[in-house]
This record gives structure tokens, C-alpha cells and sequence, in this order.
């Protein structure tokens, strides 16, 4: 058989750990953007490579030179497509760079004091969310650790405060003008209110979730940003991370997960 060509299956050591690491960024790539329309771009893509290089090798010339020439233009396309996960992936890096320092913080300053200081920070938002929930408040509160001045000032108002229950509270009682919209809090302060945020594309949520809930999880997928929901309808609380929710979840977890991501 010898239109058949199969001496590229000839494997060396260093190929299957070629193959391996990319095994290993395409199960990344995939968890970054599990949960969202990418996805189906990303599968799509990967196809259409797999498809390329299975043509290349059977020597199919006109098919493979018709993929060829879309894979190479498609690398563009990604570009294009993925902007938002490649940024939230390069955050990432950024995000786990200055984690690695936060650890070495935490040998330099007892880990017990960074914690209680931690607390401190969170209690407020937490007790501000136990009166939202009660009075059926609707809440979206945004935790960016990179504060972008043009996504968040534009569309919002500045604020700039020290973070407390009362002040957190006024702000989504339902006859104040800065109700409507996104508080952001980053630097340890309430820094806008009243921002308008990206809703997500995401068609695979739960029908009761409407505007504020979309717009919650939409600014997870475009930031490293993670998102509290209090329902105005239900009074149950949501916590938004890289595009996925947690629904209903206990004030334990809540702490929890401020605990984790807010510091
Ligand atoms: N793009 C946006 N960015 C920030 N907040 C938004 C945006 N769009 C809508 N909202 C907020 O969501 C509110 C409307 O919420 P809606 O009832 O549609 O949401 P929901 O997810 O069903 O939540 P709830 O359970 O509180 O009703 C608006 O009053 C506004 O405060």
C-alpha cells in the first residue's frame, strides 16, 4: 500500500511528551471555558485541525490545502473569537504570580492575622447580604481584583468608600438613584455603583435568571472578576466565577468563598 503513508506514527520519547503537554493546555483551555458558547467554537476548531493533519498525512491534497488555509486564517479568527478567555487567561498567569507572593506575605505576617484582617473586610458585605436576603433586596455585587478604570467608571458612578453594611445597603434600597446596576469593589474599597456590565451569551442557564443574574456571571467571563447575586424575586444568593454559578448557596459558603477570592 503504498499511496498510504504512515511513517508519521513512528513515535519518539519526546513526542509523546510533545503530545502530553498538549493534552494538558487543551484540558486548560477547555476548564477555562467550560459552561460557555466557546466551547462549541473550541471542539469546532480542534475538528477541524485534527481533520487538517489526518489529510495532510493520507496526502488528500486539494482537502488539505482547502484546511490548511483555513486553520492558518483561523488562528487569526481565534484571536478575534477568544479575546476575552485569552485575556482572562493571561490574568490568570498574572492572578497565580501573585498568589505565589501572597504565600511568602503570609510566613512574613502570621497567617492567623491575614485572616482576621480578611474577615474584618468581609463581615460587612456578608451582614449587608443577611439584610438583602430578608428584605428582598435585589444585589450585584462585583469583586474585580484588577480594578479597569474604562469597563467599570464609564458606565457607573465612582464612589470611592470605605466598604460597610449600612453604605452597601442604601445603595440597593430600591428608591436610591444607584440601585440599579453593579457595585464593583476593588482595593479594598467600594469603588462604583450603578454599572452596567456584559450579559452572558450562556443559553444554558436556568430560566428564572434574568438581567441581573446575566450580567453577574457575563462579567466573570470577560475578567478575573467574581460576582455575588442577591434575588430581588427569591432572596437566594448566588456567587459567579469564570462564567459559572453556584445558585443558593449558605452564608457559610459565601464566607467561604469571599474568604478565597477577596483578599
Ligand atoms: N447589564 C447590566 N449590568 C448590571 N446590572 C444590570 C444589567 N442589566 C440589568 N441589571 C440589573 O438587573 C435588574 C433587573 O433584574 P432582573 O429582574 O431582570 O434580574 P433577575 O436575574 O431575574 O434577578 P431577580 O431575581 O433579582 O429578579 C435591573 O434593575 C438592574 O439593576
Amino acid at each position: 500500500m503504498d499511496f498510504l503513508d504512515f511513517s508519521f506514527l513512528k513515535l519518539t520519547v519526546l513526542d509523546i511528551i510533545d503530545m502530553l503537554l498538549v493534552a494538558i493546555i487543551i484540558y486548560y483551555i477547555y476548564n477555562l471555558i467550560r459552561g460557555t458558547i466557546a466551547v462549541n467554537i473550541f471542539i469546532g476548531f480542534i475538528l477541524i485541525y485534527v481533520l487538517y493533519y489526518v489529510t495532510e498525512a493520507l496526502k488528500m491534497r486539494l482537502l488539505s490545502s482547502i484546511l490548511g488555509s483555513f486553520v492558518s486564517v483561523g488562528f487569526i479568527a481565534l484571536i478575534v473569537v477568544f479575546q476575552q478567555e485569552i485575556r482572562r487567561f493571561l490574568l490568570t498567569i498574572g492572578k497565580n504570580i501573585s498568589l505565589r507572593n501572597r504565600t511568602w506575605l503570609k510566613f512574613l505576617f502570621k497567617k492567623e492575622e491575614l485572616e482576621k484582617n480578611n474577615m474584618a473586610k468581609i463581615k460587612p458585605i456578608i451582614d449587608a447580604c443577611k439584610t438583602m436576603k430578608k428584605t428582598r433586596t435585589g444585589a450585584l455585587i462585583v469583586f474585580a481584583k484588577y480594578f479597569d478604570q474604562d469597563a467599570f467608571v464609564n458606565s457607573g458612578e465612582v464612589v470611592d468608600a470605605k466598604i460597610s453594611k449600612r453604605l452597601l445597603e442604601s445603595i440597593f434600597q430600591k428608591h436610591s438613584p444607584l440601585h440599579d446596576g453593579a457595585v464593583i469593589i476593588s482595593e479594598n474599597l467600594i469603588k462604583s455603583a450603578s454599572c452596567i456590565l456584559p450579559l452572558t451569551e450562556n443559553d444554558k442557564l436556568p430560566p428564572q435568571f434574568g438581567l441581573r443574574h446575566r450580567a453577574g456571571i457575563g462579567v466573570t467571563e470577560s475578567s478575573d472578576a467574581t460576582a455575588l447575586i442577591v434575588s430581588e424575586e427569591t432572596g437566594e444568593i448566588s456567587y459567579a466565577q469564570q462564567g459559572r454559578v453556584k445558585m443558593n448557596i449558605s452564608f457559610t459558603d459565601l464566607e467561604r468563598l469571599l474568604n478565597k477570592d477577596f483578599n
